[in-house]
């Protein structure tokens, strides 16, 4: 499937407008030519989306209502492609999920309220019917059902999901809590450009059968006084990739899982939403010896 059949069309109507409201000023960008027509969806089952107004609300002031909630937002697109004094490109992000999404959320609430200069152009789950999933398609962000399995024989095939991300433009590849091997097609279609969030300080408590709640029981178990996320580059094997970033979260004596697992899900989304400003302001940089770092916005000779 060529993937300019993706770029035939989103929404049917474009205008520039601008929206001021008397509670919150709003400046409203309707989406440029759309992305792909309702029959896009059809022939392709592997996609899903919701054809909703095409607006995107960019909240002008902090104290706009968590994303899970706020009726006022509606995402279907992105604002203008390009910072006039930096001239930064725009960054197009893709997240991967298979649970809730809270950090799908953060990341979109962040976007949103333009301390990430960047947008959510596309979901991709492996399970169709979970919470992230659901999320997306009630704010109009198009949704990819992959890998096909028996279970999901409507699934996209790593060729197929390849050239979808490319139709959207995707810059960047985000999993939150994504529960499948990303393959090695997507990976070399992507090189440094795919990250992971884990929830223990890897390299400890990581690999095949290390996630979620898995997590955080064997943290406990160890005796380990620490844990918290770490955020790392995505190589072919579960969580082996570079790292970019953690957070150290304390680990109390009488900690269930579920504490634990609270203590530093809250952790993680402030990480997620820090590493996304600085990959889609282009501060990451890489040592001689291959350790990725961050640039301090405030300092750019001043690493994270
Ligand atoms: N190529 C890569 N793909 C993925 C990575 C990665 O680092 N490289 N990270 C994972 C996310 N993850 C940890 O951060 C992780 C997810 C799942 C598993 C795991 O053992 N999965 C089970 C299946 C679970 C299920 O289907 O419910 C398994 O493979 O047996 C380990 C680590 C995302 N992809
Ligand atoms: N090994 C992968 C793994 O365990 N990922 C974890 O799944 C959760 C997803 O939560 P969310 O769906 O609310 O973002 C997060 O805690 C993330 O670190």
């Amino acid at each position: 499937m060529g993937s300019n059949s993706m770029l035939s069309g989103f929404c049917s109507n474009t205008r520039i407008s601008s929206i001021q409201s008397t509670k919150t000023p709003f400046s409203a960008t309707l989406l440029p030519p759309p992305l792909f027509t309702p029959s896009f969806a059809q022939s392709h089952k592997w996609v899903s989306f919701k054809v909703s107004p095409c607006i995107s609300l960019r909240a002008s002031n902090r104290n706009t209502r968590s994303c899970r909630n706020s009726a006022a937002v509606q995402v279907v697109g992105m604002s203008s492609s390009e910072d006039s004094r930096t001239g930064l490109k725009r960054k197009k992000l893709a997240v991967f999920v298979s649970g809730g999404g809270s950090n799908f959320c953060s990341i979109l609430e962040a976007s949103l309220q333009g301390s990430i200069f960047g947008d959510i152009v596309v979901l991709v789950t492996n399970k169709r019917g979970c919470g992230g999933a659901e999320f997306a398609r009630e704010k109009g962000i198009p949704v990819i059902l992959f890998p096909k399995t028996k279970d999901e024989a409507d699934g996209a095939s790593p060729t197929d999901l390849v050239a979808a991300l490319r139709g959207f433009e995707v810059d960047f590849v985000l999993l939150a809590g994504y529960l499948k091997l990303i393959p090695a097609e997507l990976i070399r279609a992507y090189p440094k450009s795919i990250l992971n969030i884990h929830p223990s300080l890897l390299p400890a408590f990581g690999g095949k059968g290390y996630y979620g709640m898995k997590v955080h029981k064997a943290v406990i178990a160890s005796g380990a006084r620490f844990s918290g996320p770490t955020i790392h580059f995505v190589d072919e094997h579960y969580d082996t990739g570079r790292i970019l970033a953690q957070r150290v979260v304390p680990v109390s004596p009488n900690d269930t899982p579920e504490d634990l697992a609270a203590r530093v899900l809250q952790e993680e989304h402030r990480l997620y939403v820090e590493v996304v400003e600085a990959i889609c302001e282009d501060r990451i940089t890489w040592r001689q010896d291959g350790v990725p770092l961050i640039r301090r916005k405030e300092n750019p000779n001043e690493f994270r």
